[in-house]
């Protein structure tokens, strides 16, 4: 055997005494949200609260916007980069629950009814021009992690979506029952609609995210995903709390009428 042979063969066997155990990869990544998930911020406990003004839900609401529509150009840009048919063919409804076809409508219109319904102007939302800056740098931190990472670490970044039924869950009671002037069933439709989606993603990503971690290092990598995905979440909550709950709105955002 060679030197070179022998070394590689030794760095495999170390690697996969190294590699953690299913169960314990599954732990590690379920931790990252147990600690640092979006539903800990201040901001989402004051809008589940009711703790809110309108003028500030709209703001969270146009904001978002901007996630909503990174989600479906993120997984068309892994679905450009998947070389295997039937991973394509499993992730493209995602691109579809979002964007819609033929009669159904799409995640993204269903987020534009919410945005109607707190009498936002439709062009208004969909231009960005109101968006924070912090939220446009987040949102499109997203899409290029996903679009330059390896795949195995470009899907773990989306398990977020292990944590989201949760607070879609808090969201809809609570904002119902707090925002009864301008919040009701059909502007809630979109995350109504997330509750059986999320799952179906989420189980789907984290079933691939264990087959297919198979060094310490990619194991360790698809963890950092997911915390890279906490901060993509995190930050742009901050970046509400200190334009409209401190009051520091950047120049040409979005400033809520008086
Ligand atoms: O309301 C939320 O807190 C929340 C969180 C997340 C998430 O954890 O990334 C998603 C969504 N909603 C969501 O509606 C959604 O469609 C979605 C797609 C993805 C993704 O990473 O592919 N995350 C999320």
């Amino acid at each position: 055997m060679s030197d070179a042979v022998s070394l590689e063969r030794k760095s495999a066997e170390r690697d996969a005494q190294q590699l953690m155990p299913v169960a314990e990869f599954e732990a590690a990544i379920r931790a990252v949200g147990a600690e640092r998930y979006h539903d800990k911020h201040p901001f989402h406990h004051m809008l589940h609260g009711g703790e809110l003004t309108k003028p500030q839900v709209q703001a969270w609401a146009l904001n978002r916007y901007c996630y909503q529509s990174a989600v479906p150009r993120k997984d068309a840009a892994l679905i450009s980069r998947l070389y295997d048919r039937e991973l394509r063919r499993e992730w493209v409804h995602r691109l579809l629950d979002h964007d819609g076809y033929g009669e159904e409508e799409g995640g993204i219109e269903r987020w534009l009814v919410l945005t109607d319904g707190l009498g936002l102007d439709r062009d208004y939302v969909v231009s960005m021009k109101g968006a924070l800056p912090a939220t446009k740098f987040a949102v499109e931190a997203y899409v290029t992690f996903v679009r330059e990472q390896p795949i195995t670490v470009a899907i773990a970044s989306s398990l977020t979506e292990l944590f989201a039924p949760k607070i879609h869950k808090e969201r809809i009671s609570g904002m119902l029952e707090n925002y009864p002037d301008f919040i009701d069933d059909k502007v809630m439709a979109y995350f109504k609609r997330r509750l059986t989606q999320a799952p179906r993603d989420a189980d789907f990503a984290l079933g691939y995210v264990l087959e297919h971690a198979k060094t310490r290092d990619e194991q360790e990598a698809c963890v950092d995903a997911v915390r890279f995905k906490c901060n993509v979440l995190w930050s742009q909550l901050d970046a509400l709390q200190n334009a409209y709950v401190e009051g520091r709105v950047p120049p040409g955002a979005f400033r809520p009428e008086a």
